[in-house]
């Protein structure tokens, strides 16, 4: 089959900024090469517009505000903006990714626009992604793949996760054998589960760096634990870690999927800075374990990626309670940070050939769906 040359773009829950990736694909098999150190790695460049305090705000007064959303067209207070913010600022991360890799419009042959949730609530059948796609698409001359989400959970599916189609791929291009565990630590963490025969099952593990980011930044004014070290430095409050981990959420069947705010860094209180984000920290890495209660074959090998891979002592916490070594995706030539953008990339190449990109051991939908609104520079 004919590879395209994919733009994915991804604002995740940890409102970092916007993470650009090329990548060859034909919907099904992704083009790898081999890296320096022999593992084969997507092929393409990758690119990052971060998000200033002054967009972050926005988006966190988007977060805020778009509780009052009761249909998924809504933008109640400032959505409108932050929507229009979002869009702009995607349209110039490409523009810049563009012209730093000597690239124009025309070698591109689709984008796939993931946009910044604000809303996700499976139960409603509601998830809105803020973005548009349409204009996005004419701005760039590009056609645009956008609203990934809405027709899986429109559905009866959660909506999310949407990277394991993805995370399929790879582990096939990369040959691996037995069952395979990728975990996804971005704001919150997500766990695809491949068994040795090839079945998937993939769902949220629970929070991941978004409630040790809000502590941080409440606590210190910085809006992360760099490299864990605070974390490290204090000792979790075990009783309320137990308490913790009896949120239902954690007892629910995959499929299943979390929005960034059914947890918050309040939980941990009264701490002190070091020993709430120890909490906070084994918080995630023991929700991340209790992922092993759904699986249907425990994996001998674990890659772990997103930003949460950067966090030396969440990585510490993994290895201990996954039960086996866990490798970072860029020790294995995959991206740590741009593996999601890879993944929109994709997933926009199989949504235009009608190709699924949920499943019902993914989302839960019914049965296995394609998803996408495309828009062309035309229109
Ligand atoms: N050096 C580091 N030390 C500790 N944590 C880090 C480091 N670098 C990044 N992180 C964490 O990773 C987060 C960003 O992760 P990532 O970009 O994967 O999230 P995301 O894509 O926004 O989220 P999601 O996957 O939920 O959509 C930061 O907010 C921070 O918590
Ligand atoms: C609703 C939503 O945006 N969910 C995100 C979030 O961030 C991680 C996790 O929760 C995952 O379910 C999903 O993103 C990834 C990219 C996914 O859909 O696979």
């Amino acid at each position: 089959m004919t590879m395209m040359r994919a733009i994915g773009l991804m604002s995740g829950t940890s409102l970092d900024g916007v993470d650009v990736a090329l990548i060859e694909t034909d919907g099904e098999d992704v083009k790898v090469v081999r890296s320096h150190n022999g593992y084969l790695e997507p092929l393409g460049p990758t690119g990052y517009r971060g998000y200033t305090d002054e967009d972050r705000e926005l988006l966190r007064r988007a977060l805020s505000d778009s509780e009052a959303v009761v249909a998924r067209e809504d933008r109640p207070g400032c959505l409108a903006e932050a929507e229009a913010f979002v869009t702009a600022a995607h349209a110039e991360a490409v523009e810049a990714f563009l012209s730093a890799n000597g690239l124009s419009a025309s070698d591109i042959d689709v984008i796939g626009f993931h946009g910044q949730t604000v809303v996700h609530r499976p139960d409603q059948r509601m998830s809105v992604q803020i973005g548009d796609g349409a204009a996005l698409s004419r701005r760039l001359g590009i056609p645009v793949v956008s609203d990934l989400r809405h027709a899986d959970i429109a559905a009866g599916g959660q909506g999310a996760p949407l990277v394991p189609v993805f995370h399929k791929a790879l582990a096939k291009a990369a040959g691996f054998e037995g069952a395979l565990g990728i975990l996804n630590i971005g704001g919150v963490a997500n766990a695809t589960l491949i068994a040795s025969n090839g079945d998937v099952i993939a769902f949220d593990t629970g929070p991941g760096n978004a409630l040790i980011d809000d502590w941080m930044r409440e606590r210190t004014g910085r809006p992360l634990d760099d490299g864990g070290r605070t974390a490290a430095r204090g000792r979790p409050d075990e009783p309320l870690l137990a308490w913790l981990l009896t949120h239902p959420f954690f007892f629910r069947r995959p499929p299943k999927s979390l929005d960034r705010n059914w947890f918050s860094h309040k939980l941990a209180g009264q701490l002190s800075t070091e020993d709430g984000a120890a909490t906070l920290t084994a918080f995630t890495a023991r929700a991340v374990a209790r992922a092993l209660d759904h699986a249907p074959e425990i994996p001998t090998r674990w890659i772990v990626a997103g930003g949460g891979a950067r966090n030396g002592e969440l990585v510490r916490l993994l290895n201990y309670h996954l039960r086996t070594e866990i490798t970072t995706a860029d020790a294995i030539g995959w991206s740590s940070a741009y593996l999601e953008a890879q993944a929109f990339a994709h997933l926009a190449v199989r949504s235009l050939k009608g190709l699924p990109i949920t499943f019902p051991s993914t989302t839960g939908v019914r049965e296995a769906m394609t998803g996408g609104v495309l828009a062309r520079p035309e229109a």
